[in-house]
């Protein structure tokens, strides 16, 4: 690459290398305020010396170099995914936005190492967050002015692609344990913040079953659900260690396999996850009707986005998994929202 540094007045007349920025810190601005292959005006002049420029650089680019923007343009086909488009190249940015409500997906490995190559930068929402229509959930930068056209071809055939799954509008069965509720000693609380959690993502809350604190009664609720065709059957109470607890034996009773019993994250350690064909049993701790969010809200992001959580997945919810209870609750801006 050959540069030329010109004096302003020299490069009147003379296309612009690359987009120019302009900060303006009362009026809150900052953007491109010359875009590549301007042809640089005796009106410019002014704005660019308030930017600060008293030279521009003429650029040649040599056979096997990319300029910053061309590079960003051939990367994001590579890093789009599904449910995602990208906007840009701006001062040899582009961004990543979810063109629907889903959640983010992409693989770890992959965005580290295209960091590894130092002649750009990815910077993403952290995987698994539930992401709405219109929202940026990556965005990548060229770091200089151009790059080997080697370095991009490698990182066409490496990168992989940053998705953003839609929600599922899945059916989902309610069946609530527990003497006191059946007995009408107190008042369910799960059934309503059930329905909001599930309307949120999409989905359908077809019915809801109270049962007492007995095996094989919690045990055919669910089954009567399943044989209905719900996608999901969540059930709450009786999940820790009391002897009337009994909602995990009869979610043994039922499903296929149990896929986890115990997730590191609080609150809601004692969740569970089971299938039955191609439907998930969900035991949720009682905590559920009491904390604003627990492990239940990212377990069914997950769900409704059509992911099967693996065992490795659940040991990593520990790392950030302790709900701050902050005052004023951000889910799902915090790490319990989204974790490796
Ligand atoms: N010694 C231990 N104690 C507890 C453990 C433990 O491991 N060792 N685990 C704790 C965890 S974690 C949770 S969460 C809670 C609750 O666990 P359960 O799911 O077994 O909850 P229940 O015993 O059925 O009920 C507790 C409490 O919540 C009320 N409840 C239950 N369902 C509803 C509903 N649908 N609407 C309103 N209120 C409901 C119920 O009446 C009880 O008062 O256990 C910790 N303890
Ligand atoms: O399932 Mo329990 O919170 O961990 O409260």
């Amino acid at each position: 690459m050959k540069f030329t540094v010109l004096a302003l007045e020299e490069a009147l007349g003379l296309p612009l290398a690359h987009d120019l920025t302009q900060i303006d810190v009362e009026k809150g601005y900052k953007g491109a305020r010359f875009r590549r292959g301007h042809i640089v005006t005796e009106a410019d002049l002014e704005t660019l010396r308030s930017m600060g420029r008293e030279h521009l650089t003429l650029m040649e680019l040599g056979p096997d170099e990319v300029h910053e923007d061309d590079a960003a343009l051939r990367l994001a086909p590579v890093v789009r995914g599904r449910g995602v488009e990208t906007r840009g190249p701006r001062e040899g940015k582009c961004v990543l936005v979810a063109t629907g409500d889903g959640l983010l997906e992409y693989d770890e490995k992959a965005v580290e190492s295209l960091n590894g190559q130092g002649q750009w930068i990815f910077a993403t929402l952290p995987r698994h967050s539930p992401v709405r229509r219109g929202e940026q959930v990556a965005a990548f930068r060229i770091l200089p002015l151009c790059v080997a056209d080697e370095e991009v071809r490698r990182a066409e055939k490496t990168g992989r692609p940053i998705d953003v799954l839609p929600f599922r509008p899945l059916e989902v069965g309610l069946v609530t344990t527990g003497r006191e509720i059946a007995q009408g000693r107190i008042k369910d609380a799960f059934g309503p913040k059930l329905e909001r959690k599930v309307t949120a993502l999409g989905g359908r809350l077809r019915g809801q079953r109270i049962v007492g604190d007995d095996r094989e009664a919690i045990a055919e609720a669910i089954g009567a659900f399943l044989d209905e065709g719900a996608d999901l059957v969540v059930c709450t109470g009786g999940m820790s260690v009391d002897a009337d607890d009994l909602t995990p034996e009869a979610i043994r009773s039922v499903a296929d396999e149990v896929l986890f019993r115990g997730v590191p994250a609080l609150p809601g350690s004692m969740l569970m996850l089971a299938t039955k064909g191609m439907a998930f049993v969900v035991g949720a701790p009682a905590c559920v009707v009491h904390d604003e969010r627990t492990t239940l809200d990212p377990l069914l992001q997950l769900l409704f986005a059509g992911v099967r959580p693996t065992e490795r997945e659940i040991r990593l919810w520990g790392v950030g998994g302790l709900c701050r209870h902050c005052p004023v609750c951000v889910y799902p801006d915090c790490s319990f929202a989204a974790r490796p």
